[in-house]
């Protein structure tokens, strides 16, 4: 099922008295995947559990198929949560249940299918990612990076418009990050679903996304095409990009002003970047991606908008593809010749991370905070029960509330 656009605008979420973040505004673009960074504790999974439904804000809304979830009713948000599929860090399995058991449980749980057509099912998601075989097997006896690709098999079996993926990459060796990395790229290839991942690794930053974006200082600092941040000099970016402890970001809160400008005059290859890696394409044998040619053609219509450093990595990463095309005998995309058209304004301004000494003082990210936390975002072990999951999981109506911030209004209309 192609995917669908989600358009976040003015989006405001605090726990009681503490602000997680504000005015947060992007748009997924359909069948594209995006990336969210951010230094820990910013609020990327209460982003993702705001996005499900599961948190609700107090500001702003999330519009999907011209519903907004933060208004719409208990049964209306019941109906767009089938929408989504959600691999969670751990893939939340039923530690007592076998795969196939597992990955067939959303089917069993919401839908009417007989079992020959959920065994079918079940063969074709767990071929897809790469568990033929295992069926049997109980998730306390396969690694981590199995359990994630079981989780993602569940997640695949409702055939999802949007999946959200909460850090696919933690707890996986560099190897293993990099098989889930070309799995994600090869899923959105077979499925062109909206992809929205969370993660802090920076290789999986850097090859797999159609478009960044970064959570810092309580906003979203910035969102778009993967080049406008890949080249930003931005200190913070440059920062995450390279893994420095110099620089804004500390270790659990942002930096004061004067430390981190102290650093950054001792430093001087702070403002260096690794350089820009090609993007995963789909493995050989499977269909090209839909949204690489939507995606080519929307950014061709905003470039005059991008920074210079990011129009420049925006042709050359086209002019590459258009020669490996070449090699390979095959045309050049659609994509690649609109790549090749004169751009209007190459040094319009564009949004970026706010410096330092921009930004207000910040409360540590890990203070104590007087609410208490929903079950759902209890920690989540390398396994969970069926009750577990009836209460966590986005296919399942909501049984209440999660407590947010005094009442809601509207959000102010501004895209990014
Ligand atoms: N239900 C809750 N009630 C109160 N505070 C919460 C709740 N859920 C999250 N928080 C707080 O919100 C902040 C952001 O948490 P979140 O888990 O979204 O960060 P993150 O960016 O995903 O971090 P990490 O990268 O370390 O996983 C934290 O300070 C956390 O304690």
């Amino acid at each position: 099922m192609p995917g669908v656009e989600v358009k976040v605008e003015g989006l405001t979420k605090s726990f009681g008295r503490a602000n997680i973040w504000s005015d947060v505004t992007l748009t997924l673009p359909p069948g594209e995947v995006s990336v969210l960074l951010g230094p820990s504790g910013t609020g990327k999974s209460v982003f993702l559990k705001s996005l499900i439904g599961l948190l609700k804000p107090e500001k702003g809304s999330i519009v999907i198929h011209e519903t907004d979830l933060v208004r719409c009713s208990e049964s209306r948000l019941y109906e767009i949560r089938k929408l989504f599929g959600v691999l969670f860090q751990d893939g939340a399995l039923f530690g007592s249940m076998n795969l196939y058991d597992n990955i067939a449980f959303p089917l069993r749980e919401h839908t009417k299918k007989g079992e020959a057509e959920i065994r079918d099912i079940v063969a074709e998601k767990m071929d897809m990612v790469g568990l033929k075989g295992d069926e049997k097997k109980l998730p306390g006896e396969i690694s981590g990076g199995m359990r994630k690709r079981a989780g993602l098999a569940r997640a695949l079996v409702l055939d999802p418009e949007i999946i959200l993926f909460d850090e696919p990459d933690s707890g996986l060796d560099p190897v293993r990050t990099a098989y889930l990395n070309q799995l994600i790229i090869d899923l959105n290839a077979q499925t062109d679903a909206t992809f929205l991942i969370v993660t802090h690794d920076i290789n999986t930053a850097q090859t797999v996304p159609d478009n960044i974006g970064m959570l810092y200082r309580k906003h979203l600092a910035m969102f778009g095409p993967r080049e406008v941040l890949l080249t930003s000099e931005d200190p913070v970016v440059a920062q995450f990009l390279n893994g420095r402890r110099q620089g804004p970001i500390g270790m659990s809160e942002e930096k004061d002003t004067a430390q981190a400008a102290r650093e950054m005059a001792e430093v001087d290859e702070l403002s260096g970047l690794p350089p820009i890696k090609p993007q995963l394409e789909a493995t050989a044998g499977l269909p090209e991606r839909k949204a690489v040619a939507r995606r080519q053609k929307r950014v061709a219509e905003m470039m005059h908008t991008l920074p210079p450093a990011a129009q420049e990595a925006i042709r050359r990463s086209q002019a590459e593809s258009g020669q490996a095309a070449q090699q390979t005998g095959q045309q050049p995309t659609r994509q690649q010749a609109v790549g090749a058209a004169p751009y209007g304004r190459p040094d319009a301004p564009t949004q970026s991370i706010p410096r330092v000494q921009d930004a207000g003082p910040s409360a540590p990210q890990d203070a104590p905070l007087g609410q208490p936390v929903p079950p759902q975002d209890a920690p989540q072990g390398s396994s969970q029960t069926p009750q577990q999951y009836r209460q966590q999981n986005v296919q399942q109506p909501p049984t209440g509330r999660a407590p947010g911030g005094p009442g809601s209004g509207p959000g102010r209309h501004r895209f990014r």
